[in-house]
Formats: structure tokens, C-alpha cells, sequence
């Protein structure tokens, strides 16, 4: 311990009492104060603090150059115990594992997001849009609305349909548990994230045995209907290989059948056997997650931002009508998307203003030195749990001046983001997103319909950011929608 102590005296950090260190702090934590505080204490003391709850090392950083070398490191890949949280969820899907198990599945996942993929994905996310886009037709009455559910539905459809080939009609449908089951269940998860207390399994159940059953519950609607997709693939799958090679090929030619995430896990093989259904379920969950909450919440972010800056929405209009031209039914092509450029700085502004993944988390195993940062060099040791802000990171005016100003201008130079770890929204270096490419192509194919069809105003409150895990909103994502004239 004095060891330990010795390494990090370099860092600043708050008060810690003998014994129980800054459990003061920890236990005053919620999702709703979280980015708020850690900005304060970041004001206050510095990018790189060490905070000590009872005998855990916390190291929380803002800074960039301390960060970029932890994410840039092929050693440090564990994540930080907290995420063992979601595992009842997840499994050791690709989010949560680490290790050799980590790097086989990464190994099959990621060919998963090729280019020539994607490419298929494009339709699927042409017609959820345009579903959207017909859903929101009964808001746009100039009213005040919250765009989340809306958004939220669409982009579980896109998710089923591309991940698992699957058409789970979450938007059409009145009532979809699993949609909610998700929703409750991140926002129970991340309460229980924010308390050091609740944090454990034993004493959650025992101080809210409610909330542990309610749980339980969530979690087992969520891995019934992932089941249930995986049954529907793998019946498909096999009726085509019934009906023969020939005509599995046929279709795939004639475009009826896209190759989807599930297909390569069905198929794939590891140490020379194929995946058992358990593995193949914690990986489909784990997208089915990260790869519909994470886009929810970055286009009702940018929704919400579009709607406050009438000079951002008629810029992106003029491109995207330049662009797509008024025909709602031609397709929508990726060299289409290629060429919305402006759109595409909006996003950026709106994930660096409003990252999604607000904070990712490491557990060390082994010591990590590192340079330069705020404070010099140093090394963190072995069993520390290290917290990356990159809300911290967008948001610091040393990076991004003026940073609470939405300026989709920022990202026009595009030298800066590739190579500036100030601006992470995916994460960076081994661990980083699979999804990215795929996600910004989702959330750029949503805007450019919605955009092209309605205006959206600036009504109602403004957003508040809560960490549930994924960011959301307290107030919600509220606005108001008015149909374009036929242009
Ligand atoms: C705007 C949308 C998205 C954002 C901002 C985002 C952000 C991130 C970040 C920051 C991480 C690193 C997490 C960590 O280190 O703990 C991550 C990991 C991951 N993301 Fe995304 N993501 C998005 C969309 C997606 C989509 C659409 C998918 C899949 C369809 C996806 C799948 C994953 C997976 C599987 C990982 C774990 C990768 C690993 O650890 O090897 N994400 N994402």
C-alpha cells in the first residue's frame, strides 16, 4: 500500500480520510452528477487525479497524452471490474472478455464490418429510416415531442436486421419488451454502477432484493428474444442448405440474402470447433446492445442539436437535397453518403460535444509507465482501475476552444481527428469500437431522411446529460418537427 501510495504522490486528488479514502465522493455519485462533478474536479485539480476508496486506486483522466498511450497499449486490455455489472447480460461477448478469449472473437468480428458488408447493410438502413420518417409524420405539428423513442426503435430494427437477419418490427409493433427491457435494464445498471455499494452483487441483492428480481427479469426477456433470433437463423439457414447450394447462391446473387453477423458466428470456427449456441448468444447480445443504444443515443443527440442551430440545419439541407435530390425512393447509395460531408462534421461536433460512451474503464494488471502527461512521467501500479473521460477530453477548452459551441467546422480539417486522441468517441488502439464504421454510416443515412423531410425546431427543454452508461438525457430529447414543402 505505501508502495502504491508512493508511485501515484505525483498526482493530485482530493481528500481522502484515513481508511475509507474519498468514499465521501464515491457515495454522492450518480448518473446525473457524474459528468458534472468530474468536470469540477478536472477544473479544480487538474486531467490526471488519483482518488483512494477505501484501498482502491482510482485514477481518473482528462488527459490526453496519458490516455492515448493507455488505449495505444497491446498490454493494458482489461477492462475495468465495474463492466462485470453487464456480464449477467453479455457473457464474455466482446465488450466484457479479455485475454485469448478476447483476441479469437475480435479475430472473427471484426472481417464482420468489411467494407463489401456494410455495402449490404445500406438498404436495411434506407428502409428503418424511411419507417422513421413515416413515424414521425403524426409529430410534426409543431409541438413539442421526445425524438428518443422514435429514434430508439429504428435503430433496434437496424441493429436485428443487420446483426442477426432478422425483422423484429420494434417500430411497427405497439409494445416491444425487449426495447424496454433494454432501456430499464442499462438505467437500473448504470444506477447501480454509480454506488459502490450496489456495485455488489451480494449487497444489491440483499439492500434492494426488489430490484434483483426486477433485474433477473429484464435480463431474462432480453436473452429469451435473443434466443429466439438465433433459432429463426439457424432454421433459415439450414432450410437453404436443405434446398441446396444452388439456390443459397441464387438468392445471394439476386440480393434477397445479406450475409449478417449471426451467419459468421454460426459458421465460424475457433481451435477447430464451432461456437457453441451460450457463445454465440453473449456475442449477438453484446451488439444487439452496443450497437443499438450507443447510435440511439448519438443521433438524438444530434437531432437535439440540429434543432437548437437553424444555421447548422439549413447548411445540411442545402448538401443533402444537393446530394440526394427530393426523390424519396431512389436508394441511397454508400458513394451518396461519401459525399455528405457537411453532414458528417455535424456528427462529429455532436459525438464530441455528446459522446455516447462518456467514460471507458481499465483494470491493471501489470504496472503502466507512461510520459509526458499533465504531471511528467510516472507509473501507475499494478491493480489501479483507470477511468478515461471522454466527455473530459471534447470537452476541455485546450483541445476545443470554446467547447460548449456546436461547430461542425471544427472537423472540417480532417488531418486533426485521425491523429489526435482528443477526440475519441470510439475509443482508440486495440480495444476501440468494431461498429464504427457501421454506425456512422447508420447515423448519417437517419439525418439526411429525417433532415430532408422535416425541420426541426427548437422547443422545449434542453438536454441533460445523465450517464446510463450509455449518455442520455434526464430531459429527454425534446423538439419539435414540421414538415418540409415538397422542394
Ligand atoms: C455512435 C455509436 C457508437 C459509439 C460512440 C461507440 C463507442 C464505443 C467505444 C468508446 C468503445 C470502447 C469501449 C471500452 O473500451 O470500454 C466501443 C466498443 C465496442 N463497440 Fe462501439 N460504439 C458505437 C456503435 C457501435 C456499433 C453500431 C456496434 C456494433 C454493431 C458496436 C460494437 C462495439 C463492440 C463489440 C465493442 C467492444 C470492442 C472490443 O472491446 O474489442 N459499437 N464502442
Amino acid at each position: 500500500q505505501r508502495d502504491r501510495r508512493a508511485a501515484v504522490a505525483n498526482l493530485p486528488g482530493p481528500f481522502c480520510l484515513p481508511l475509507v479514502g474519498a468514499w465521501h465522493l464515491a457515495i454522492n455519485m450518480n448518473p446525473k452528477t457524474l459528468i458534472e462533478r468530474s468536470q469540477k474536479y478536472f477544473r479544480q485539480l487538474g486531467k490526471l487525479q488519483r482518488a483512494w476508496v477505501l484501498n482502491r486506486l482510482l485514477i481518473v483522466s482528462g488527459d490526453v497524452e496519458f490516455n492515448e498511450q493507455l488505449m495505444s497499449s497491446q498490454e493494458h486490455l482489461v477492462k475495468h471490474p465495474v463492466y462485470k455489472l453487464l456480464g449477467q447480460w453479455l457473457g464474455n461477448g466482446l465488450l466484457l472478455s479479455d485475454g485469448k478469449l478476447w483476441r479469437q472473437r475480435r479475430k472473427i468480428i471484426t472481417p464482420t464490418f468489411h467494407f463489401s458488408i456494410l455495402e449490404q447493410f445500406l438498404e436495411v438502413f434506407d428502409q428503418q429510416s424511411s419507417v422513421c420518417v413515416q413515424r414521425l409524420e403524426q409529430r410534426a405539428t409543431g409541438e413539442i415531442f421526445d425524438v428518443y423513442p422514435y429514434v430508439c426503435l429504428a435503430a433496434l430494427d437496424i441493429i436485428s436486421e443487420t446483426a442477426m437477419g432478422t425483422k423484429v418490427n420494434a417500430q411497427q409493433a405497439e409494445n416491444t419488451p425487449y426495447a424496454n427491457a433494454v432501456t430499464e435494464c442499462t438505467a437500473l445498471m448504470a444506477w447501480r454502477l454509480m454506488s459502490v455499494i450496489q456495485q455488489k452483487e451480494l449487497l444489491f441483492t440483499l439492500t434492494h432484493p426488489h430490484l434483483k428480481l426486477r433485474q433477473m427479469q429484464l435480463i431474462r426477456i432480453m436473452h429469451e428474444f435473443t434466443a429466439q433470433v438465433i433459432k429463426q437463423r439457424r432454421q433459415a439457414l439450414e432450410a437453404m442448405q436443405v434446398a441446396g447450394t444452388e439456390q443459397l447462391e441464387a438468392e445471394e446473387v439476386g440480393g434477397k440474402r445479406r450475409m449478417v453477423l449471426l451467419d459468421v458466428l454460426l459458421q465460424a470456427r475457433v481451435d477447430g470447433r464451432a461456437l457453441r449456441d451460450e457463445e454465440i448468444c453473449e456475442e449477438v447480445d453484446t451488439l444487439m446492445f452496443e450497437g443499438h443504444d450507443t447510435t440511439t443515443s448519438a443521433i438524438s443527440f444530434c437531432l437535439w442539436c440540429i434543432s437548437r442551430h437553424p444555421e447548422v440545419q439549413a447548411k445540411m439541407l442545402a448538401e443533402i437535397l444537393e446530394v440526394l435530390g427530393s426523390d424519396r425512393s431512389r436508394a441511397i447509395s454508400m458513394r451518396d453518403l461519401a459525399q455528405l460531408k457537411y453532414v458528417e462534421c455535424v456528427i462529429k461536433e455532436s459525438l464530441r460535444r455528446y459522446p455516447p460512451l462518456a467514460l471507458i474503464g481499465r483494470k491493471l494488471q501489470t504496472d503502466f509507465k507512461y510520459t509526458h502527461s499533465k504531471f511528467g512521467a510516472g507509473v501507475i501500479p499494478a491493480g489501479s482501475e483507470i477511468c478515461m473521460i471522454i466527455y473530459g477530453m471534447h470537452n476541455d477548452p485546450d483541445y476545443f476552444p470554446e467547447p460548449h459551441l456546436f461547430k461542425p467546422e471544427r472537423h472540417e480539417s480532417s488531418e486533426r481527428s485521425s491523429t489526435n486522441f482528443s477526440y475519441a468517441p470510439f475509443s482508440a488502439g486495440p480495444r476501440n469500437c468494431v461498429g464504427q464504421k457501421y454506425a456512422l454510416l447508420e447515423i448519417k443515412m437517419m439525418l439526411a431522411k429525417i433532415v430532408r423531410e422535416y425541420e426541426l425546431l427548437p422547443l422545449g427543454e434542453p438536454v441533460q446529460p445523465v450517464v446510463n452508461i450509455v449518455l442520455r438525457s434526464d430531459t429527454g430529447f425534446q423538439m419539435g418537427m414540421r414538415k418540409r414543402g415538397q422542394q
